[in-house]
C-alpha cells in the first residue's frame, strides 16, 4: 500500500508506476528489447524514489527487485550514470549534519561466482603491483546486515547520510540502545538491527518490516513503546561490524568451499541479513585500493537471487496448525531458487488461497527471500482452488474463523494434540529430546498431554520403542526441564494460549503474578497496555481450557522464577509507572537512576508523552518543559522526591 505522500511522490516524477513495472519486470533478461521502450531517466526517476521511501522505512518494492533494475537495467542501458555513482542519501532529520570521521560509503555487489572470481583477480593484480604474493592473502567473509548504518565514533553516532556527512543520532543511545556482543562504544561503523525472532513475535504487530522499525528507533519524536521495550530487551542493538562472527582465509581455502562458507556465515546471527561481505584484511593493500565514490575496492557484497522463479503449483495440501488453523502449503514443480532446490511454499490462510485462485496449475512468482519455506509473493495465472472441507488429521467438518479455516476438534485432533505438546517442549527451551519425531511417536502410544510424558520412565520408554540410551536420555532431560530454572511467562507461555506469545506473557505477568491467572477479569486484561478487550475475553477462555494441565504440571514442581516486578508483596510505588528524566542529576547518572527505578519496575521513556506518570526534573529546567508536561497530566517531581518514592516503601 503506498501512501498519499509516496504517491505524490511518484506522480511528480510523472512516471507510471505500474507500467515501468510491467515494462521492467516482464522478463527484461529474456527479453532485452524491451529495455527500449524504458527511458534512462524514467529507470533512474523510479530508482530514486523507490530509495527515497525504503529509507524512509516504507520499500514499495523487494530488495531484489530494486537491485535488478538498478544492475538488469539501469546499468545495462548506462553504466555511467550518475545514480550508479552515488551513496544513496538518506532522508535528512531536522538540524545540521556533521563531517562522518570515515567516508561511509555504499558496496558493489556481486550475484555470482563469476562476478566474485573477477573481483579477486583485480585483488591479485593490485597485490602483484605492490609486490606481495596473492596466495598468503587473507580473505574476509561477514553477514551484509541489512539494517540501518551508522558510524560509532564513541563520542556521537552519526548516520551515513550521504557518504560523507551524516547526522548525529546519540539519542538513541540515550534511549537505552546497546552496543551488540557487549561491546563498547567508538567501534567505527555497524548498523542498528533487531532480532529477527523479536521481530517476528513481538513487533510484527506494530510494524511492517524490520526497517520500518529501525527507522522509528532513530527518528528525533518519541519512541514508539513497543520500540523501547525491544531497546530494553536488548533485541534492538547497535552491532558494530568489527564483531560481527566471520570467516578468514585464503582464496584458496574460499573458493574450496565457496558455497559452504557463504551460507554458515549467512545464516550466522538471528537478525536480517541480505547477503554477505567479502574483503581483504592487508589494510596496505586496502589503501592502494582505495574507493570509486560509491564503493570500496576491497569490499565486495555477494548476494544471491536474482532470478525470477515463476512456479507451477502441483496441488495444495492442508495441515493443522496447534490452534487447529489449517495452513495451506502448496506443492511446486521444484525450482531453482536461490542455490536452493524448492518445492513447497506456504500461502497465509485459506482466504487467501480463495482470494487469489491457488489451485493445481496456478502460476505464482515465489518471494525470493532463499530462507525456510518461501511465501506465495504474487499469482500470475489462478486456478480453481481446493477448499478442504475435513480436518486433514481427525476428519471433522472445518469451520471458517474470519480468513482461517478451522478444525474446532481440538480435543481429539491428532495434529492439534502432537503439536501442543511439541510446542510446549520447544518454547520451555530447556530440552531437546522432544521433537516432531518423538512427539510423534509418543501419540501412537496414547499420550495425549504433556503431563503424562513427564509420568514416564526410561522402561516405558523403552516399551514404546525408543532405544535404552535414549530412554534414559529422554527421562534425565525431563528431569532437568523440571529442575533448571524457567522465567513464569516463559512457563504460561509454553502452554500456546492463543494470543498469549512469549511478549504478552510476558507482558502480563509483569502486573500479576502467575497463581493468579485464572481469577483475573477481562477489566484485569484490558487495563494493561498492549491487550484490547477482544483479545481479553479470548484470555480468559484460552486459560480456562488449560486449567487442569496447568495444575497438574505445577503439582510436578517446575523450578519458576516470577516476574521480577511481583518479588515483594506489596507492589513498588513506582511499578507500572513510566518517568522520564530531564535536567542535572546528582544522586548518580541518569543511567544508573534509570536502572533503579526499571528494577522497581518502573519504564523509563525518553521524551514526556501523555502516558508519562512522571516528569523527574534535577536541576536547569525551563519552566516551559515543567509547564508542558503538566498540561499532558504529568506530575513533575523534584529529584529528592523521586529518591522518597524510590527509597519509600514496597522494600
Ligand atoms: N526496496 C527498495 O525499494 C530499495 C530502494 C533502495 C535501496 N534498496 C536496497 O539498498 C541497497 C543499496 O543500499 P546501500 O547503498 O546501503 O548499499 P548496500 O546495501 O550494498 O550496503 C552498503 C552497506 O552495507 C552495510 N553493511 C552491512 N553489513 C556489513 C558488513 N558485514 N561489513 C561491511 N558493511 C556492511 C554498510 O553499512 C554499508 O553502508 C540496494 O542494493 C537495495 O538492496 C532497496
Ligand atoms: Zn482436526
Amino acid at each position: 500500500m503506498l501512501t498519499d505522500k509516496q504517491k505524490e511522490l511518484i506522480s511528480q516524477a510523472s512516471l507510471d508506476l505500474n507500467s515501468l513495472g510491467e515494462k521492467v519486470f516482464c522478463k527484461l533478461c529474456e527479453n532485452p528489447e524491451t529495455l527500449n521502450t524504458v527511458t534512462e531517466e524514467e529507470l533512474a526517476n523510479f530508482l530514486k524514489i523507490a530509495s527515497a521511501v525504503y529509507h524512509g522505512g516504507d520499500p514499495i518494492i523487494s530488495d531484489d527487485d530494486y537491485d535488478f533494475i538498478y544492475l538488469a537495467a539501469l546499468k545495462r542501458i548506462n553504466p555511467n550514470h550518475p545514480w550508479l555513482h552515488t551513496v544513496e542519501p538518506e532522508p535528512a532529520f531536522a538540524g545540521k549534519t556533521v563531517d562522518l570521521p570515515v567516508m561511509m560509503l555504499s558496496t558493489d555487489k556481486a550475484y555470482s561466482r563469476d562476478e566474485v572470481e573477477r573481483w579477486a583477480a583485480r585483488i591479485e593484480k593490485a597485490a602483484e603491483e605492490l609486490g606481495k604474493n596473492f596466495a598468503d592473502l587473507q580473505f574476509k567473509i561477514t553477514p551484509k546486515l541489512d539494517g540501518y548504518a551508522a558510524y560509532d565514533d564513541g563520542r556521537m553516532l552519526y548516520t551515513r547520510g550521504d557518504g560523507r556527512k551524516g547526522q548525529d543520532i546519540s539519542r538513541v543511545f540515550e534511549r537505552g540502545l546497546q552496543v551488540a556482543n557487549q561491546g563498547r562504544r567508538g567501534l567505527g561503523a555497524g548498523e542498528i538491527v533487531v532480532s529477527r525472532s523479536y521481530f517476528d513475535r513481538n513487533l510484527a504487530d506494530f510494524f511492517d518490516n524490520p526497517r520500518n522499525f529501525q527507522a522509528s528507533v532513530i527518528k528525533e519524536k518519541e519512541l514508539d513503546e513497543h520500540a523501547q521495550q525491544a531497546i530494553e530487551d536488548h533485541a534492538a542493538v547497535f552491532y558494530p561490524f568489527a564483531l560481527l562472527p566471520a570467516w578468514t582465509g585464503s582464496w584458496a581455502e574460499l573458493i574450496a568451499d565457496f558455497e559452504g562458507h557463504v551460507k554458515t556465515i549467512w545464516h550466522k546471527v538471528d537478525y536480517d541479513v541480505d547477503g554477505v561481505i567479502l574483503e581483504i584484511a592487508d589494510e596496505e593493500l586496502k589503501t592502494y585500493l582505495g574507493a570509486t565514490r560509491h564503493h570500496h575496492r576491497w569490499q565486495l557484497a555477494y548476494k544471491e537471487n536474482l532470478e525470477t522463479a515463476e512456479v507451477r503449483i502441483l496441488q495444495v495440501v492442508p495441515q493443522t496448525s496447534r490452534s487447529g488453523r489449517i495452513t495451506p502449503v502448496a506443492e511446486l514443480e521444484p525450482t531453482r531458487l536461490s542455490g536452493a532446490l524448492l518445492s513447497r511454499a506456504t500461502a497465509h490462510h485459506y482466504k487467501m488461497v480463495v482470494d487469489k485462485g491457488i489451485g493445481p496449475g496456478a502460476l505464482i512468482r515465489l518471494a525470493r527471500s532463499g530462507e525456510v519455506i518461501p511465501k506465495i509473493e504474487a499469482v500470475i495465472n489462478p486456478a480453481e482452488p481446493d477448499i478442504p472441507e475435513a480436518c486433514p488429521s481427525c476428519g471433522h467438518a472445518l469451520i471458517w474463523d474470519n480468513d482461517y479455516l478451522l478444525c474446532p476438534n481440538n480435543l481429539a485432533c491428532p495434529a492439534q494434540i502432537s503439536n501442543s505438546m511439541e510446542h510446549f517442549f520447544r518454547v520451555l527451551k530447556n530440552n531437546d529430546g522432544f521433537g516432531a519425531a518423538t512427539i510423534k511417536r509418543l501419540y501412537e502410544h496414547g499420550i495425549r498431554r504433556v503431563d503424562q510424558i513427564y509420568a514416564l520412565d526410561a522402561e516405558q520408554f523403552e516399551n514404546m520403542g525408543f532405544g535404552p540410551k535414549q530412554s534414559q536420555n529422554l527421562v534425565d532431560q525431563l528431569l532437568r526441564s523440571r529442575r533448571e530454572a524457567v522465567e513464569d511467562w516463559r512457563f504460561l507461555a509454553a502452554f500456546g494460549v492463543f494470543r498469549m506469545g512469549l511478549g504478552n506473557c510476558e507482558r502480563l505477568l509483569a502486573h500479576h503474578p502467575l497463581q493468579n491467572i485464572f481469577q483475573l477479569s477481562e477489566a484485569d486484561i484490558v487495563a494493561i497496555e498492549g491487550f484490547a478487550e477482544k483479545t481479553a475475553a479470548t484470555i480468559i477462555d484460552g486459560f480456562k481450557s488449560i486449567r487442569k494441565l496447568f495444575d497438574d504440571l505445577i503439582g510436578l514442581g517446575f523450578n519458576i522464577q516470577a516476574s521480577q516486578t511481583l518479588a515483594g508483596e506489596n507492589t513498588h510505588p513506582l511499578t507500572g509507572k513510566t518517568l522520564v528524566f530531564t535536567g542535572t542529576l546528582h544522586s548518580g547518572s541518569r543511567d544508573e537512576l534509570s536502572k533503579q527505578a526499571k528494577a522497581k519496575g518502573a519504564k523509563v521513556g525518553s521524551s514526556v508523552s501523555a502516558k508519562t506518570d512522571y516528569l523527574v526534573a534535577g536541576d536547569n529546567v525551563g519552566a516551559n518543559k515543567t509547564n508542558t508536561a503538566r498540561e499532558k497530566g504529568v506530575t513533575v517531581i523534584s529529584e529528592a522526591e523521586f529518591l522518597a518514592l524510590l527509597h519509600g516503601d514496597g522494600q
